[in-house]
This record gives structure tokens, C-alpha cells and sequence, in this order.
């Protein structure tokens, strides 16, 4: 259960406040939905007119959303300077390729001290950076901040018990955002390892797609554990060689957000790796979904940045190797299978280096 009284984690407290929601896709839409029904004024920005006429007329983004109500105060708009300009915190729902496009050309929106949170779960190419870090460079005038965890948009929207993380190292962010979204349905833990709840919400993408294709294999409940517990051991190995810190990985987060996005056909990257194990090719699963699954760029950079460091992720190499070199699935499990039998928990007994 929850802890009751914990004064960091008390629900909402405010109400009627003006937030912007940028990015009309499927968490956009469920994390417009969590502020609306809070009681607050969402201007709601997308690109497509077609899209923000719709959701005028029928409060349905059908899209993304069939079927789904926005009840309360959504605005939908395809002015962003308009929306932003209202706003006393905005939320970033737009997928990692766009990220920084969107955010250079309207830089100028943003005003000194503006709470800006990332929903956004992946990596830019150039560079290896995270959201936030692009943030940092792009509008380094306002209080940044990044919420991750176990959150499948097609849950919230139901109001399907959820907790989540605000990563901020500013306190009046962290709490400014429990106080938006908090409420029965929906819970806001705080964290200060900006860098660690970001990363492990793009990383475990990765082993989502793994997880699925397991799932197709019907590889059996041992290995489902197996791939879950390797892959956070595989994920926290990488992000602390980078800064992050290992804790992270033990909240919601990290196990959290893993366990949701590899035991679920909800979760899209899933899917994905579902589609490829079942015989579909790479690109076909992907234009199926018609959704963003971020784990399949993830996945490129990863495995480039963990060669480049010398960190060793066998899983992000197998799986690289049946999705972009065309290597067969069977001999990739037995590779994996029969690698040198290292440590469990590699923060108590040190990995026998062997690559
Ligand atoms: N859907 C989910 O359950 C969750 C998604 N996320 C993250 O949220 C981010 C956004 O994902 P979703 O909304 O799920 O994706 P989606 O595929 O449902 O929608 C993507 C949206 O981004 C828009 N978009 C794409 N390029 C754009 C551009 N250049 N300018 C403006 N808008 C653009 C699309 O028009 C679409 O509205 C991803 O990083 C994802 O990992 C995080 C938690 C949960
Ligand atoms: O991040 C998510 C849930 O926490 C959503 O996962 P998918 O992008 O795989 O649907």
C-alpha cells in the first residue's frame, strides 16, 4: 500500500491554475485529461488543426484516444507562443526526434522561471542527450524538471490506479507538480536524480521490446523474470556508469516503469518486439502501431554509447543484432545463454569481466 501520511505525497492541493500540455498524442491527451479533471484551464497545443477541430467540437482526440471524454477546461490550440504565454507550468509530450525542433523555434515563448516538465521518454541522437539536458541548453531561464514511471496513457484516461515521479532539484517544482497532478486516481513521488529517472524511463524500452518478443516466443515465466531482472541490472550498470544514481533504479522509475512496460501488450515497444518475434519485419511492426515506440532509436544509441564506454549490455547487443543486423532469434538466446556465468547483484559481488 502507499505510505498514508506522507507529507511529500499529500494529493491536490491546487486548483484553477492555467497549465500548457504541448504534443497531442496519446500522453498528451492522458496527462491533459489527469489536469482537467484536477479543475485546471489545459491549453493544449498540437500541430494538427484538424485535430484541436475535433477535440473543440467533440472533446474526443480520436486518434490517439477513441473513445475517451476530455471533460473540464481543455483548450486545444495550434498556437504554442498563445498557450505558453498562459501557462504557470508546461508539460512536454512530444517524442524525442522532435524534441529540440519544437523547442528551439519557440524558445522565445518561455518565460524567466517557467516550470517546464518533460513527459517524454527517449534520447537525442547528437550528443546522447536526454530532455532535459536539451532543455538546459534551449531555455536555460526556466526550472526544469522531468516526470517518469509506470504511466500507460491507456490506464490513466480510465482513472486506473497510477503513481508516478517529478524529478527536480528544485523543491518548489517537485512540489508544484504533485500539487497539479495528484488526486485519487493518481499519485506524484519526488526524486532529485533528475538524470536517473530520465534515462531509466528511455531505457527500459529496451527491454520492453525484449520482453515482447520473449512474450511471442512463449519462452516461458522463468525467462520473463529473468529478462526483467537482467535488463534492470543491464540498465543500472549503464546509467550509473554515466552519473545516475543506483537507488533510482529500485522506485518506480526504474522497477516500476520496467515491470509495466514488460509485462504488458499495452505498452507499444512491447508490441513492437511482440510483432518482430511473431515473424513481422522491423519496419512493418512499427507502421502497424502508428504510435511512437521511442526503445527502437533508444536501443541504436545505447548500444553505440555503451561500446564507446566499454559497458557491458548483452541484451541491448542481442537485440540489436535481431532487429538491425538480421541476426536469427534462436542464436542469439543460446549466445546469451551460454556467455560466462557471472554475479547476481554486481553493487554487492563484483561482474568477472568478460565481454
Ligand atoms: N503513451 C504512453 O503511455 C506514454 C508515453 N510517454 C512518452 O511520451 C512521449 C510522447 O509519446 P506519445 O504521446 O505516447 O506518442 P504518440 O505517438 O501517441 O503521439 C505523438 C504525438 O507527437 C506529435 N508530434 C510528432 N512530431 C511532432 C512535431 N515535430 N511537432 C509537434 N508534434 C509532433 C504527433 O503529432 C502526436 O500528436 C514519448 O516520448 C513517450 O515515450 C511517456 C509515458 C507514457
Ligand atoms: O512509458 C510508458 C509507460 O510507462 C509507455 O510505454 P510505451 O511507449 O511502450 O507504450
Amino acid at each position: 500500500m502507499p505510505d498514508q501520511k506522507d507529507p511529500q505525497t499529500t494529493g491536490a492541493s491546487s486548483t484553477g491554475r492555467d497549465v500548457a500540455v504541448l504534443g497531442g498524442g496519446s500522453f498528451g491527451t492522458a496527462m491533459s485529461k489527469v489536469l482537467a479533471d484536477n479543475g485546471h484551464t489545459v491549453h493544449f497545443w498540437m500541430r494538427d488543426k484538424t485535430q484541436v477541430e475535433e477535440i473543440r467540437n467533440t472533446d474526443v482526440n480520436s486518434r490517439y484516444m477513441p473513445g475517451v471524454k476530455l471533460e473540464g477546461d481543455v483548450q486545444p490550440t495550434t498556437d504554442l507562443a498563445g498557450a505558453v504565454d498562459k501557462a504557470e507550468v508546461v508539460f512536454l509530450a512530444i517524442p524525442s526526434k522532435a524534441f529540440r525542433a519544437v523547442i528551439r523555434e519557440h524558445s522565445k515563448d518561455f518565460a524567466d522561471g517557467q516550470i517546464v516538465i518533460s513527459l517524454t521518454k527517449g534520447i537525442e541522437e547528437l550528443g546522447f542527450k536526454l530532455m532535459s539536458e536539451i532543455l538546459q541548453e534551449e531555455i536555460p531561464r526556466c526550472r526544469i524538471g522531468v516526470l517518469s514511471g509506470p504511466n500507460l496513457a491507456g490506464e490513466i484516461v480510465n482513472k486506473d490506479l497510477t503513481a508516478t515521479v517529478i524529478a527536480a532539484k528544485d523543491p518548489e517544482v517537485r512540489r508544484a507538480v504533485q500539487d497539479l497532478l495528484g488526486c485519487e486516481y493518481f499519485r506524484v513521488y519526488a526524486n532529485v536524480d533528475v538524470y536517473g529517472v530520465e534515462l531509466a524511463g528511455a531505457l527500459k524500452n529496451i527491454y520492453a521490446i525484449v520482453s515482447g518478443l520473449a512474450a511471442a516466443l512463449d519462452l516461458g515465466e522463468n525467462a520473463k523474470a529473468m529478462l526483467i531482472t537482467r535488463g534492470l541490472a543491464e540498465m543500472s550498470r549503464f546509467a550509473v556508469s554515466l552519473g545516475a544514481n543506483p537507488m533510482t533504479f529500485m522506485g518506480l522509475a526504474g522497477v516500476g516503469d520496467l515491470v509495466v512496460t514488460c509485462t504488458s501488450p499495452k505498452s507499444r515497444n512491447y508490441r513492437v518486439g511482440y510483432a518482430v518475434g511473431k515473424g513481422k519485419k522491423l519496419d512493418d511492426a512499427v507502421a502497424e502501431l502508428g504510435q511512437v515506440a521511442e526503445g527502437i532509436y533508444t536501443l541504436k544509441l545505447v548500444k553505440e554509447k555503451s561500446e564507446a564506454i566499454g559497458i557491458y549490455m548483452p541484451l541491448v547487443r542481442g537485440l540489436y543484432e535481431i532487429l538491425y543486423d538480421g541476426a536469427s532469434i534462436s542464436a542469439v538466446i543460446n549466445s546469451l545463454m551460454m556467455s560466462v556465468q557471472n554475479s547476481d547483484v554486481e553493487f554487492i559481488l563484483p561482474r568477472t569481466i568478460s565481454q
